[in-house]
């Protein structure tokens, strides 16, 4: 399906766009069911946060709309969905008068193997650290060079995620995903206040989890405390939820709270 630039059909950008020159913007990728964005309004409310850190002056009510367009032409598969901060002129300085720029594209559904989330997943021990900067921390800004450089570091079929530590050696997130551990029947994730980005299946399973009166909390994640987790799992607004078997020497089971959020999350993005 043709990508929309600003609400008309096109496949480029101007060279000036301050997206391609600086990573100037944000994204978001959805899931699209019988015409629907799946989760969109998490999807626009995290988006809506990084233009207000970023100072993005964007125009949520047309944004809204025309995602809610793109979708029911696309039917079913995935959008994705960019924002640039628009043109300018060599150098960091913005032109206030710039319009933000608006990216839809379209691409069919995700074909990842059953097996990832049946049986689970190996976690690759990625050696790239995530670097702190609570400006951008927990965004989905189009500066992803770590993800880029920690995805290249493996490419065999056994590890279908790798996992990211801090230059501090706590762990965040995955390369394209959030981290869930569950002990002693609390579910925890990273705070993601320093680096790593907010997930809005995180968000939602979150608000799933506290729905069926799990305890939840986020917070540092020491790789003892994954060692000693009863069930890990990771997961994106794609994919849903994988269970996670193994990372490095690390073992664990598939466990019932992973079961039983995958059943909710499964029915969200009806797969
Ligand atoms: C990087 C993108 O999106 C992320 C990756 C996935 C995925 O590969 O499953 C899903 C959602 C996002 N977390 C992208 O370019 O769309
Ligand atoms: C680094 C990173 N963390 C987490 C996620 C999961 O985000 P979401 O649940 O919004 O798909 C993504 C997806 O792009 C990501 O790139």
């Amino acid at each position: 399906m043709y990508s929309w630039v600003d609400g008309q059909p096109a496949d480029s950008v101007p060279l000036k766009d301050r997206g391609l020159a600086y990573g100037d913007g944000l994204f978001e990728t959805m899931v699209v069911k019988a015409g629907q964005p799946v989760l969109l309004d998490r999807h626009l409310q995290r988006l809506d946060e990084g233009c207000r850190r970023l100072a993005l002056v964007a125009e949520p009510t047309v944004i809204r709309h025309e995602v809610l367009a793109y979708a029911g032409a696309l039917g079913s598969g995935i959008l994705k969905l960019i924002l640039t901060r628009g043109d300018s002129l060599r150098g960091y300085g913005i032109n206030p008068d710039a319009p933000v720029r608006r990216i839809l594209q379209g691409s069919p559904p995700a074909t990842y193997p059953p097996a990832h989330a049946i049986d689970g997943i190996r976690l690759f021990a990625c050696a790239t650290r995530l670097a702190e900067q609570p400006l951008l921390a927990g965004l989905k800004h189009l500066n992803r060079l770590e993800q880029v450089i920690a995805r290249a570091e493996w490419q065999d079929a056994e590890h279908a995620e790798g996992l990211m530590l801090d230059m501090s050696g706590r762990v965040i997130e995955g390369v394209f995903s959030n981290l869930f551990l569950v002990r002693n029947g609390l579910l925890l994730t990273a705070d993601l206040n320093r680096c790593g980005v907010a997930g809005v299946m995180r968000a939602e399973i979150l608000a799933q989890a506290q729905t069926l009166g799990v305890p939840v909390a986020v917070a540092d994640i020491t790789v003892e405390q994954l060692q000693q987790a009863d069930e890990v799992f990771m997961c994106n607004s794609v994919y849903g939820i994988w269970p996670v078997r193994g990372y490095a020497a690390m073992r664990w089971p598939v466990g019932p709270l992973t079961r039983k959020l995958q059943g909710i999350v499964r029915a969200l993005l009806d797969i």
